[in-house]
């Protein structure tokens, strides 16, 4: 396909939190605030004949929302172009119908709240995270505290290694696990060529064959939140894990019916996604910002602790292989568009990422 042949949309409005908010009204104030965000150039003068426009204009169409957060059916034929409308909107969008057995999603659940409920002594056998294995409050190696502890696993070609993993008492946590990444890339795969149809990019393999390559540098987090007593002389506010965007192409997250997870919009307000225990949601990671010359957006989230309820999530990181070099991709690239980014392997930005704080903007060092 000839660069001539795409064409790029002129870029929606940033949505922030005024905008956000009045989606949340009702649902025909949410048709006219989407459609103007998509820059619908018509002016609606009441909610009848929107609607009326609404449905004489399939092209148009528009992911569901919950609460200000796109809800997007994998089976649904547009499926790609959703996609891509909610990573240059927010970053971040949910995803149904997505063909994950729930039974395995529950299996790798229990086994995890298992694991989590061990005496402190036994989660630290299976060795402190540095950065993989098992971690408790504290998150990387810089410095961030955090109201949570996690079991960070490295993904490679080969079933997952860890010496605690091989033990006979672990045995059906170890084989719940290699199941669950298996299924979960192939969905992060089906999502990131989806993407690459819906930006009308061939072929439509360019982002999945970073994350299907057998040297991908890809991990599984499992993340639980205990219950945060002292919540309220703490004003009802403890940070789970602190704000940040994930370096990945992609982040595939599964929580239970807990809340906590929250985006922050691009008036750096912050907003709760509200918890789906059937569904996963999906974020835009810095690697894939690049390689879209930041049309999609890497979305800053963060997880606030709950007093009563305990989280448990799982993320699965799709990244690149260490000697990737990340840059926009020209096919992205309108005439004359100049690149944002200078290019760089993932080895070399992992290694910087990993001398950050959470907080920090891994992408300043890279952008021309
Ligand atoms: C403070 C840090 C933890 C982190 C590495 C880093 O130096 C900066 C990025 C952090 C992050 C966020 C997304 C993922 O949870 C993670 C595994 C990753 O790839 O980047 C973590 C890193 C970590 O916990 O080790
Ligand atoms: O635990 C969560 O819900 C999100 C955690 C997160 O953003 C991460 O581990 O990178
Ligand atoms: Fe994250």
């Amino acid at each position: 396909m000839k660069l001539s042949q795409i064409k790029k949309p002129t870029e929606p409005p940033p949505l922030d939190s005024t905008s956000f908010f009045s989606s949340l009204i009702n649902p025909t104030t949410a048709c006219i605030v989407i459609l103007l965000h998509q820059r619908v150039f018509s002016v609606f003068s009441s909610p009848a004949f929107a609607a009326m426009v609404m449905l004489t204009m399939p092209v148009l169409k528009q992911s569901s929302f919950c609460c200000g957060v796109p809800v997007i059916s994998l089976s649904e034929p547009d499926s790609g172009t959703l996609l891509v409308r909610a990573c240059e909107d927010l970053g971040l969008f949910k995803v149904t119908d997505h063909g994950i057995p729930m039974e395995l999603i529950a299996r790798l659940e229990e086994e995890a709240l298992q694991f989590f409920a061990l005496p402190a002594a036994d989660k630290e056998l299976a060795g402190k995270a540095n950065p993989f294995s098992y971690g408790s409050k504290s998150i990387g190696s810089n410095g961030d505290l955090g109201w949570v502890e996690y079991l960070l696993m490295e993904i490679t070609s080969k079933p997952l290694s860890m010496d605690f993993l091989q033990k006979p008492s672990a045995s059906s946590f170890r084989s719940v696990l290699n199941e669950y990444i298996l299924e979960v890339r192939n969905l992060a795969c089906r999502i990131l060529e989806l993407m690459a149809q819906g930006l009308g990019i061939e072929p439509s393999d360019v982002f999945s064959k970073l994350v299907m390559d057998g040297e991908s540098d890809s991990m599984l987090r499992l993340n639980h939140y205990p219950p945060c007593p002292m919540l309220q002389e703490l004003n009802g506010f403890m940070t789970g894990f602190g704000e940040h965007t994930d370096p990945q192409i992609i982040s595939v997250l599964r929580s239970n019916n807990t809340a906590g997870l929250e985006i922050s919009l691009r008036d750096d307000s912050w907003v709760p996604v509200l918890p789906d225990q059937e569904s996963f949601f999906i974020n835009v990671g810095d690697s894939l910002q690049v390689l879209t010359n930041g049309r999609f957006r890497s979305v800053k989230h963060r997880v606030l602790a709950n007093a009563l309820k305990s989280r448990l999530s799982m993320i699965y990181f799709g990244g690149p292989p260490p000697g990737e070099r990340l840059a926009p991709l020209p096919l992205l690239m309108a005439e004359g568009e100049q690149s944002q980014y200078r290019e760089f392997t993932w080895c070399e930005y992992k290694c910087c990422a990993y001398k950050t704080l959470l907080a920090d903007n891994r992408l300043d060092r890279f952008h021309k």
